[in-house]
């Protein structure tokens, strides 16, 4: 009787601060939960539709679990570098590590930043220009297999961006060499694994993150999507261990390659050599590392292109810098990345408008008082980033298309929480240069082969492009572009 009490208690307090905070009418105890039963590519929508686009600060409830949109740059700051607020929240990221288990993207405190130090080496500027042979002979694949397709008609992005980016990244972190027979059936089955899980585990995240009764672990270990990811999980792992293996065997060896700890996987190795990480550890990461690294990258390039079909002044100035860059070149090399700055504006624009994660969300540790409210330990903040991303505040005609908004001239002065793409600050993305090098070299492939041209589905403004997400956004159903081969480039 007295837990009883107590938990009624607890109830009609957290009823109490809940209701104080500006949101749409929600049921008792239910909250908002059943404005995510039976969702439809449409997660995006629901929420906005529920934070009623309210300046400052707004809240859903789910099950007793409050969930506070923030949009205004200056909160962003005060969120990101608050100290109770530098925590993941659990609402959004466990189900994650149902996946993941214990990685870079939901760990907190003293494990998450060991971690860190072990895994951004491998993302420095030096050690990226060693993958950017990979990552040109992915890009030209790319190009060679939409060639050997069907020209001139409607292409879906997202397939054929997702293998690039995933053939390139397990290249370049279990350095995994083609050329070798073994290698390459490795690589041919763990990319198929991979590419597989990218399919299956974002909707089976976001089922549970918006399912208040799939949130108790045994609960949802019984649910179908839980029994694939956990399968998926026990290949990636099998195939993590013989890469490990050979890693090891290679460094044992005295392997030249594996001395200029050139991978990611080289660094990880190290790692464990020197006691830092387990090889649990380290399968954890790797599959963090493709789970954070794959979506959002083909994401946020199939975006870009749907943009450049639609915008051909932005697309012909692309392709006179890349003309420009490259001269007689026909591969892009890590030199040509850095100078391809009008084509890493367009990025960037493409990722103001469009982000591959138009939410981040963080927890507080302790009752907080925010924007004059008082916020229960434990709910989860949404940052919302495509929000602050167009906030009139901060950006000129926030709706047009404009990549010179990031010329450093027109840069100066702007509100640095306003553009967070990447996030920012001591959890921002480790893998945010490599995804541009990623990126540039695509795009600068496919615009010296391609006349990106658009489809006829009425879609003709970036700013208006139909937008869900699940591990990242994109659009619901297809991403179409057409493909016309140059005939002559100018
Ligand atoms: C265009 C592509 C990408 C975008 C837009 C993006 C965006 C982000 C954002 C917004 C965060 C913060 C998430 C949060 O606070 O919850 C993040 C974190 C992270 N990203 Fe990326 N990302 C991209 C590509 C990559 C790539 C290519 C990798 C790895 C190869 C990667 C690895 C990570 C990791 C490990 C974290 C967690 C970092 C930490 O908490 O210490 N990302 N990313």
């Amino acid at each position: 009787a007295a837990l009883a009490c107590k938990a009624a208690a607890w109830y009609l307090r957290f009823r109490r601060l809940e209701l104080a905070i500006p949101g749409p009418p929600s049921l008792p105890f239910l909250g908002n939960a059943l404005s995510f039963v039976n969702m439809k590519d449409d997660l995006l929508e629901r929420l906005l539709a529920l934070w009623g686009h309210q300046p400052r600060l707004s809240r859903i409830s789910l099950c007793g679990h409050l969930l506070l949109f923030v949009s205004d740059p200056a909160d962003i700051e005060l969120l990101i570098r608050g100290k109770a607020t530098q925590n993941k929240a659990r609402t959004f990221y466990e189900p994650i590590e149902y996946f993941t288990h214990d990685g870079l993207v939901t760990l907190n405190g003293a494990k998450w930043r060991a971690h860190r130090r072990a895994i951004q080496p491998a993302f420095y500027q030096g050690i990226l220009e060693n993958y950017q042979d990979v990552f040109q002979e992915e890009c030209a694949a790319y190009v060679a297999r939409v060639r050997g397709g069907e020209q001139g008609g409607e292409q879906d992005l997202s397939e054929g961006l997702r293998l690039t980016v995933a053939s390139a990244f397990l290249r370049t972190t279990l350095t995994l060499d083609r050329a070798d027979e073994e290698e390459a059936r490795q690589f041919d089955r763990l990319l198929a694994i991979v590419l597989r899980a990218m399919e299956a585990v974002p909707s089976a995240i976001v089922s549970r993150v918006f399912s208040p009764w799939l949130w108790p672990g045994p609960l949802f270990g019984l649910t179908g999507a839980a029994r694939l990811v956990r399968r998926l999980r026990g290949l990636i792992d099998a195939e993590c261990d013989i890469g490990l293996r050979r890693l090891r065997q290679q460094a044992a060896a005295g392997d030249d390659f594996f001395r200029k700890g050139r991978t990611l996987s080289d660094l990880l190795q190290r790692a464990s050599a020197a006691g830092v990480l387990s090889d649990e550890e380290i399968r954890n990461e790797l599959t963090t590392l493709t789970a954070a690294g794959v979506e959002t990258t083909s994401a946020s390039l199939a975006w870009t292109l749907k943009v450049l079909s639609v915008c051909p002044d932005v697309q012909q100035r692309v392709l006179l810098e890349v003309k420009d860059v490259l001269g007689d070149a026909t591969a892009v090399s890590a030199h040509h990345v850095a100078r391809l700055q009008y084509t890493e504006r367009v990025i960037k624009e493409s990722l103001r408008l469009l982000p591959a994660l138009p939410v981040v969300a963080r927890t507080n540790r302790e009752e907080t008082v925010f924007s004059g409210h008082t916020v229960p330990r434990g709910s989860t903040f949404l940052l919302n980033v495509s929000g602050a991303h167009r906030d009139p505040r901060h950006w000129e005609e926030p709706l047009r298309f404009d990549p010179d908004r990031f010329l450093p001239e027109r840069s100066a002065g702007r509100h640095p929480y306003a553009y967070v793409p990447f996030s920012i600050g001591s959890r921002d993305c480790v893998g945010s240069r490599y995804a541009m090098a990623v990126m540039k070299t695509l795009l600068a492939n496919v615009v010296l082969a391609f006349s990106v041209d658009p489809v006829d589905d009425g879609l003709t403004d970036p700013a208006h492009f139909p937008m869900t997400f699940d591990i990242a956004s994109r659009m619901p159903g297809h991403t179409r572009v057409v493909f016309n081969a140059r005939t002559c480039v100018p």
